[in-house]
């Protein structure tokens, strides 16, 4: 397995890009480790595959390059990169049987055979397909065709990285969980550097040590799923990730003093942000605590969402969310109070660090 490293990349589908939003991808420059699982998170059209297809090699960046454990695979095609793909759809011989469609990738590059038969067995007990290995392929679900699929993507242990691209779509709810666990479990086994798409935040946390998540274009954090939940350094990561995604309301800094409407409250740093700067505070709804307590807001709806409730409120003329345990009682006076290690400065949609 390979590092990756993204030096510099940008990618413009037109030609002559001019300006910012002529590129798909941003400047994209970043270095995955070995053995790194990460995921590429992020809405419709943010640029994930594009990426990925860099990556793989099917597109050449319009700048930079990339490199495969050091070595520049830029001008590679993608047969040369030696890396594993598992597509979005099924991507398999129909008239092979399952076990003759997994061996394939090995018997390719001339793998002994009974080399090709452990590692085979192993890959069909993982996809609970044991039972199938005979058969011809033709004629499975579409669910037991990706399946496959998955399998051979798996197989060799010795590709530089192995690529999805939101692969288990077509696959049903449970056996996605199912999957998902089995995924990482490999990845924990074997220690394959795995590259993941997806727009399905349960999917990208559970399965990626390392959540990439992307918005226009741009990578706008890489972290661990507790570093996206605890500190989102972009206003998008703070709403995208999470259900109810982060609150944020317009505010005013001054020193370590920020002030929401009428409302001040005391930091235990002075956030940086420059005087022209749109400043907004964001706190999580699992970051407020609702009781008798602290500053005003008016209750407009509260979801039961099984053991927990999210309380719908508004605070200082501005629309919040807050999540408490379900049997908590909600005053009739209700008042809130903001846990400070839950709160983040945002300027100008980037979390502002502390003044120096
Ligand atoms: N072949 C192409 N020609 C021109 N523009 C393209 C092409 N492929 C993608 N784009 C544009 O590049 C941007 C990024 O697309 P990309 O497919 O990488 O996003 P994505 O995050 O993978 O989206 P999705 O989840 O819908 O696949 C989009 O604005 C898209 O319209």
């Amino acid at each position: 397995m390979a590092r990756v490293t993204l030096d510099h990349i940008r990618h413009a589908y037109g030609p002559n890009p001019k300006s910012e939003k002529d590129y798909a991808l941003k400047e994209v420059h970043h270095e995955w480790n070995d053995g790194g699982a990460y995921a590429l998170l992020g809405p419709s059209g943010c640029g994930k595959t594009s990426l990925l297809n860099i990556i793989s090699g099917l597109i050449q960046p319009s700048e930079g390059r990339i490199l495969f454990d050091g070595q520049d695979v830029t001008n590679l095609p993608t047969q040369q990169r030696n890396i594993a793909q598992v597509f979005q759809f099924p991507v398999i011989y129909d008239t092979m049987t399952v076990y003759d469609n997994l061996a394939f990738p090995l018997r390719n590059r001339g793998v002994a055979e009974a080399d090709v038969d452990r590692r085979v067995r192993e890959i069909l007990e993982m996809i609970d397909l044991s039972g199938w290995a005979k058969r011809r392929a033709r004629g499975l679900t579409a669910d037991q065709k990706q399946k496959i699929s998955l399998g051979r993507g798996l197989v060799r242990s010795d590709v530089n990285a192995i690529l999805f691209d939101e692969p288990l779509t077509v696959i049903d709810p449970h056996m996605k969980w199912v999957l998902r666990s089995q995924l990482k479990r490999l990845h924990k086994q074997f220690g394959f550097t795995m590259v993941y798409v997806t727009h399905d935040q349960t999917e990208a946390l559970t399965f990626a040590d390392k959540v990439v998540v992307m918005y226009d274009g741009e990578i706008v954090q890489i972290g661990t799923p507790a570093e996206l939940f605890e500190r989102p350094s972009h206003t998008f990561v703070g709403y995208f990730i999470g259900s109810p995604g982060m609150n944020f309301m317009p505010a005013k800094v001054e020193g370590n003093t920020v002030r929401v409407g009428e409302h001040a409250l005391t930091l235990d740093y002075a956030p940086k942000t420059s005087s022209a700067a749109k400043v907004e505070l964001g706190i999580r709804p699992e970051f407020i605590r609702i009781g008798r307590e602290g500053m005003p807001v008016t209750v407009s709806k509260v979801e039961d969402i099984g053991r927990q409730k999210i309380v719908r409120a508004q605070f200082a003329g501005q629309p919040i969310a807050i999540v408490v345990p379900e049997d908590e009682e909600i005053p009739a006076d209700p008042r809130v109070t903001f846990e400070p290690s839950g709160i983040s400065i945002y300027a100008d949609s980037w979390r502002a660090g502390r003044e120096a």
